[in-house]
């Protein structure tokens, strides 16, 4: 590692999530942010703004890169927080940057760290269930927080790397805990994604839709499929059936993020893809390898694609 005391950490893919991020460790690495020129624009002629519960405030010093060739040699490790759809071409575009250093995926949706694998030895995974969201260029709010961020080795010898990880993010003043089974803490955050991103998209409303009455039966249904198909596929979750964790989901998450919009809202907002493909589409997917039927995950997948080539007009 290059330095203990101010390890050098390239963020990619900085939005919502990695600015945020960004901001935060900014005070203990040196931090790199590849992020796109209307952020880069921003932060350099002001900094980055935020508000929130990691603090409101403007933070200098994030050094923005549009390259490879922009960030020096030397980096410790690598956190990615690009879009799912957008994992592959951010690894290539930074494939010089990532060989032989240890590479974090902070994403949702499953998926993102085979793909980073093909880069590099080692990967770390990791969740995040805060919700961040980009106010305008250089401008990010972090809301509600409803467990801290989990970060586990996924592949290579990245126990050294993990630790280091875990320390400069504890000191940045994140709440992080170490996974023993990411694979499953993935899965794990996944249902939450499942539950309420894509309804929340469509109906343009905030986390607290997902209990509707309406609403609520559908919800039950996604996460029913779910459960049937990481059985099948061998994953452990934390719950034992798909009525406990509804219970979680109704009693803990939707609570905690109430008022708030999910990533998949904003996509869908400003036109973009969304990371369907990585969670109801994945269900209905690996449903159909299965043999499982996934009926709620397959509509549902359906609609966003839907709604994602229909933009609205501007
Ligand atoms: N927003 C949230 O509350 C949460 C999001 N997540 C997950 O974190 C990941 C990131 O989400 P957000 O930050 O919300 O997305 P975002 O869309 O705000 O940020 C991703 C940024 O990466 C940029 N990007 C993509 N390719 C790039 C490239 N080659 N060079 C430079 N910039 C590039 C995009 O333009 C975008 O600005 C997703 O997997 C999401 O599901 C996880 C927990 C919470
Ligand atoms: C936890 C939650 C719902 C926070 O916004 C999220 O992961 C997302 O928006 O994708």
């Amino acid at each position: 590692m290059e330095s203990l005391q101010r390890p050098v950490v390239p963020i990619l893919g900085a939005g919502a999530v990695g600015l945020s991020l960004a901001g935060k460790l900014e005070s203990v690495a040196t931090v790199y942010a590849a992020c796109r020129p209307a952020h880069a624009g921003a932060i350099r002629e002001r900094g980055l703004v935020m508000e929130g519960i990691w603090g409101n405030g403007t933070v200098d010093g994030i050094t923005c890169v549009s390259g490879s060739q922009e960030v020096p040699p030397g980096v410790d490790f690598i956190i990615v927080t690009a879009k799912g759809t957008d994992t592959r071409a951010i690894c290539e575009e930074y494939a010089a940057v990532i060989r032989g250093r240890p590479v974090a995926s902070l994403q949702n949706g499953i998926g993102n760290e085979e793909i980073i694998a093909g880069y590099t030895d080692t990967v770390i995974g990791g969740t995040v269930t805060t919700n961040f969201s980009v106010l305008g260029p250089g401008h990010v709010r972090v809301l509600s927080e409803s467990a801290p961020m989990r970060l586990g080795v996924w592949s290579g010898d990245g126990g050294a790397a993990l630790d280091l990880l875990i320390g400069v993010i504890r000191s940045a003043g994140i709440p992080v805990e170490a996974d023993n089974d990411i694979r499953s803490g993935k899965w794990a955050k996944a249902l939450l994604n499942i539950a309420v991103n894509p309804i929340c998209a469509l109906l343009r409303a905030p986390v607290e839709v997902a209990a509707d009455g309406e609403v609520r039966e559908t919800v039950a249904a996604l996460i029913r499929e779910t459960f049937a198909v990481a059985g099948a596929e061998g994953v452990r979750l934390p719950w034992a059936t798909a009525d406990d964790y509804l219970a979680h989901l109704f009693s803990v998450q939707v609570p905690d993020f109430a008022a708030v919009y999910p990533s998949m809202y904003y996509d869908l907002r400003r036109g973009r893809r969304t990371e369907i493909d990585l969670l109801n589409g994945y269900i209905a997917c690996l449903g159909e390898r299965h043999g499982i039927e996934t009926p709620h995950n397959r509509c549902i997948a359906g609609l966003v694609r839907y709604a994602e080539a229909h933009p609205d007009a501007p």
